[in-house]
């Protein structure tokens, strides 16, 4: 007996759950800029009845920054990537047919580090302060195991989920070594911000773990400085090199004091052996600057010594 067409089970095809559609994301209100793109708190609402989930949605500037090649990388960056510790990639939402698109991940409720710590400097302990850095530690630690470097580790890339738990975003610079490297050269200066950058980037453009190490110990120096504006590291190291910086660029002023041994001086309060493990991550040769898994064994310790 043949079968009717009818009997034939098709499966319907397998519902995508990383394909938002534009009609159904709501615009609620602007989260932040990242590298080239300005960052949306949206509702996906497809029911049309408010009970949609909240998305942080990352749009690409048209004609701004790195075209859309280069989005489209960030965007395969983050849906590659699945740990506690980086924020979480939902899916892409295209627009203008096709010709622009937007990234959707996780909505993080309390926003980046710096903001976060810097309104609650008067009760955030230091022992919080090192179970963030811990968590950076390990978030960086998982990024380097798929040969990711995430060339822009600040304290504004850091989100913040709850009061115990904070996310590595913005993957927007991140690059992924060659097979027969251990670093990756830029052809020309990127766009990472100078002040957070190991001297062989400043220098040769070599970005690598090791410098991704480096603006860790930046990182751990913001947090300390409670994200003092006043004291952040683009102002420390301009007042360093003194405000008539004529010919020499102001990269190569910062080379210079870095190969003299300058380094950014140690927060006010800031306990001398958490200082010590900055100058760790600062120690110019990049050969001899500690792992990300030595630096989160380092902080759980002093967690544990903390109590
Ligand atoms: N990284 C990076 C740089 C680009 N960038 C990313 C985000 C982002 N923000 C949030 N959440 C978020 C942000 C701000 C606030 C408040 C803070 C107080 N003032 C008012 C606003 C609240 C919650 N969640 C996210 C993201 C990306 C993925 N999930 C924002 N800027």
């Amino acid at each position: 007996v043949t079968q009717s067409p009818m009997s034939i089970a098709v499966n319907p095809a397998p519902y995508d759950h990383t394909l938002f559609e534009e009609r159904h994301l709501c615009y609620i209100s602007p989260l932040g800029r990242g590298n080239f793109g300005c960052v949306e708190l949206c509702r996906y609402d497809p029911l049309g009845d408010n009970t949609g989930e909240l998305v942080a949605v990352k749009k690409l500037q048209p004609n701004k920054g790195p075209d859309l090649e280069d989005f489209q990388k960030e965007v395969k960056t983050l849906s590659v990537l699945h740990c506690d510790y980086i924020v979480k990639y939902r899916g892409v939402c295209y627009s203008m047919g096709r010709l622009s698109m937007s990234l959707v991940m996780e909505y993080l409720p309390y926003g980046s580090l710096n903001g976060y710590v810097w309104t609650n400097r008067h009760n955030i302990t230091t022992r919080r302060m090192l179970l963030f850095a811990s968590q950076i530690c390990k978030g960086m630690e998982y990024l380097q195991t798929l040969r990711y470097v995430h060339r822009d580790l600040a304290a504004r890339n850091i989100l913040v989920a709850n009061d115990s738990l904070v996310k590595i975003a913005d993957f927007g610079l991140t690059k992924v070594l060659p097979f027969d490297k251990e670093y990756y050269r830029l052809s020309q200066p990127g766009q990472s911000p100078l002040f957070w950058l190991a001297p062989e980037c400043l220098n040769e453009n070599k970005f690598s773990n090791k410098s991704d190490v480096w603006s860790f110990g930046v990182v751990l120096h913001e947090l300390f400085t409670y994200c003092d504006n006043s004291l952040n590291p683009k102002r420390i190291c301009l007042q360093e090199i003194g405000q008539n910086v004529q010919g020499t660029s102001i990269s190569m002023h910062l080379a210079n004091m870095l190969a003299n041994n300058w380094r950014l001086p140690a927060p006010p309060g800031c306990p001398p052996k958490v200082y010590s493990l900055m100058n760790d991550c600062w120690t110019y040769d990049f050969d001899k600057r500690p792992t990300f898994s030595d630096l989160s064994r380092k902080v759980e310790n002093m967690i544990q010594d903390d109590r």
